[in-house]
């Protein structure tokens, strides 16, 4: 194999349950992630690369190829994004990291979530509207008829008269719609946590303060909720998504004053849980955002270990 290896000019990254090739792209998003430019990270990710094919090596183990990075970005006076390097490496391999993102539809909570599970190496993303779909098989439309609609319709299938609804009936029907979604989500959270697995789950089925309160306590755990406060700019997204994706615009902007009345909601359950709400402009500015809550958290992840 490490003939065959050589002969390829391949090399092998071994970690504790899997192997895979040696990729500049992945090593260049990790270090992208924790501050460095685009062109420098790719720079340094093809450095190393050389390197370790001047010395002949066609496999080399993960912890070893981490120690060689950092190394090489001291060497190269990164002495600052080196420790950062070090402690997100370690913090990603000892914990796994549930990132929660919500949002009303079109908000961008998709677009950021593959985003950023790029940039953190995470392999996994799960948008809570699959989760509905995977519900929806085991509750029949009879039972639970808000989960057959969608966010912004749900309140159509309330069964009481609206006006016997004290509150908001576009709110209470979301709540319902929820509720069933919940179910999965946490089922997704936990099975995550016991097999120590990253996760990246997306939609606007995630809203702060709705979830079991243990997940709260969990730093590895972090919720986070995007937001448009232009609704001209909200409107563009859907037809944005509409050229490239099989979702007609008309639903949406249809619907959209209860779409915006459950961005309000969800922003002001945030507000309330004291979950961080961050304004989708700019797509790396966003990312950039959340990376940073993450590595606020990073002491209180850190601690979990004493406890
Ligand atoms: N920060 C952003 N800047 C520009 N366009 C964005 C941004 N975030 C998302 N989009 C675009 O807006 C549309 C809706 O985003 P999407 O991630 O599908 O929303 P959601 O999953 O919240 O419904 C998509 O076409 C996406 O490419
Ligand atoms: O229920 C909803 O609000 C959206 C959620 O999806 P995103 O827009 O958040 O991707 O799903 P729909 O039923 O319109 O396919």
């Amino acid at each position: 194999m490490e003939q065959l290896n050589k002969k390829l000019n391949k090399i092998m990254v071994v970690g504790k349950n899997y192997e895979m090739p040696f990729s500049k792209g992945i090593l260049a998003r990790s270090l992208t992630a924790i501050g460095m430019k685009p062109t420098q990270s790719y720079k340094l990710a093809s450095e190393i690369e050389s390197i370790l094919k001047k010395e002949g090596i066609t496999s080399i183990l993960m912890d070893d190829l981490r120690t060689r990075v950092y190394y090489h970005l001291l060497t190269k006076n990164y002495d600052t994004i080196a420790e950062k390097y070090l402690l997100w490496r370690n913090i990603l391999k000892k914990h796994p990291i549930i990132i929660l993102i919500g949002g009303a539809s079109g908000v961008g909570t998709s677009t950021i979530a593959f985003e950023l599970a790029s940039r953190l190496g995470i392999p996994s993303v799960m948008g809570t509207d699959s989760i509905r779909e995977v519900i929806r098989r085991s509750i029949s439309k009879d039972l639970v008829p808000v989960l057959y609609n969608s966010s912004y319709d749900a309140w159509k299938s309330l069964r009481l008269p609206v006006e016997n609804f004290g509150c908001d009936k576009h709110i209470i029907g979301f709540e319902r719609h929820i509720e069933p979604v919940l179910i999965g989500i946490e089922g997704i959270i936990d099975r995550s946590l016991t097999e120590g697995s990253s996760i990246i789950i997306e939609g606007t089925h995630i809203v702060p303060g709705i979830m079991s309160e243990k997940y709260s306590l969990m730093p590895n755990i972090i919720t986070i909720v995007l937001t448009l406060s232009s609704e001209e700019m909200h409107k563009q997204r859907f037809s944005a998504r509409a050229k490239v994706s099989a979702r007609p615009m008309e639903r949406y902007i249809d619907n959209f004053k209860i779409i915006r009345k459950i961005n309000d909601y969800i922003v002001e359950n945030a507000k309330y849980q004291n979950t961080p709400v961050i304004e989708n402009i700019s797509i790396s500015d966003s990312v950039n955002n959340v990376l940073e809550i993450i590595s606020d958290r990073f002491e209180s992840i850190e601690n979990m270990d004493n406890e």
